[in-house]
């Protein structure tokens, strides 16, 4: 696949990693406008880093935009005259709609949604898709692409704003979490380093648990909460403090958030 990433910052250089370490890419061109901080990649064979747009676009079939908000349009813009009916745009970008990204090129273009999160770089990626009508003939190629580097699952376009709180930002949330864990290990007796490592392997047997058995949280819980137990007192103090509430509460304000914003100001 001949792919090109617009806009290689961390999510760009996270998908970037993905797909060379899973040698994905006939081509891959990389483009910003000051490549100082992507040097990491020159000398990757068949990896080209540029900040010519146009030229990234003309040499590529596969076009993932990774920009901020407020620098899509222009650049679709700028790119618009070059597209053919072999391009399949990507956009990951965050509340830009796909019948703003069709005002700028029509609505005759491949135009996929992705909301992947930066889990991307290690291939475990859950990834959110949606396209426009046209582009739902190619959405299979997308759903090839990210599930290379994780997981994909096909949502209507209006769960967009949804699933960028919960996998894209749920990134940041659980690494909060991880956290959080870690300094209570530190502070019950380990050294930060052993902390750390017990808590996020904790918290990867945790996944993998309802990931390979297909349970509720709960019923895995169960199995853990001895009766008059230690497990329970905690959860229960965790819970008394407002563990679920807070959450829940958080991510409801992120979704807020993303609404509020109207993609002008972005
Ligand atoms: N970060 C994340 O975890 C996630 C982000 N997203 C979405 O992905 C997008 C990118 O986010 P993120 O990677 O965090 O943002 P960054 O600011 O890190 O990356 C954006 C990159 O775009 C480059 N850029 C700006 N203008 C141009 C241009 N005209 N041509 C080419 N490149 C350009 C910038 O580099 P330079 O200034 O050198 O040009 C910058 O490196 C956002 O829209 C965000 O909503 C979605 C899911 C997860
Ligand atoms: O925080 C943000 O707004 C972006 C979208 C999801 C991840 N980063």
């Amino acid at each position: 696949m001949k792919i090109a990433i617009i806009g290689t910052g961390n999510l760009g250089c996270s998908i970037a990693k993905g797909l060379i370490t899973t040698n994905a890419i006939t081509s891959l061109y990389l483009t910003k406008r000051d490549l100082k901080s992507i040097q990491e990649f020159d000398g990757y064979k068949n990896v080209y880093l540029t900040s010519d747009n146009k030229e990234a676009v003309s040499k590529s079939d596969i076009i993932i935009f990774a920009v901020q908000p407020s620098h899509l349009e222009g650049i679709l813009e700028e790119i618009a005259s070059l597209l053919t009916e072999n391009h399949v745009l990507i956009s990951t970008i965050t509340g830009f709609s796909i019948e703003k990204i069709e005002s700028s090129v029509g609505k005759d273009q491949f135009v996929i949604r992705a909301m992947p999160n930066t889990a991307i770089a290690v291939g475990k990626s859950v990834t959110c898709l949606c396209s426009n009508q046209k582009g739902a003939e190619r959405i299979k190629i997308a759903e090839a692409i990210f599930n290379r580097l994780g997981t994909s699952m096909v949502i209507p376009e209006h769960l967009m704003q949804a699933a960028t709180v919960v996998c894209a930002s749920g990134i940041a949330f659980w690494m909060r979490l991880i956290r959080a864990t870690t300094q209570a290990a530190i502070q019950l007796g380990f050294d930060a380093k052993e902390a750390q490592e017990l808590a996020m392997h904790t918290c990867e047997g945790a996944a993998n648990l309802l990931i390979t058995n297909g349970n509720h949280p709960e019923q895995e819980i169960d199995k853990v909460t001895t009766p008059k137990g230690c497990t329970i007192e905690g959860l229960n103090e965790m819970e008394h403090k407002g563990l679920s509430s807070s959450l829940i509460h958080g991510m409801v304000a992120s979704f807020q958030k993303i609404n509020s914003i109207k993609t002008e100001q972005l």
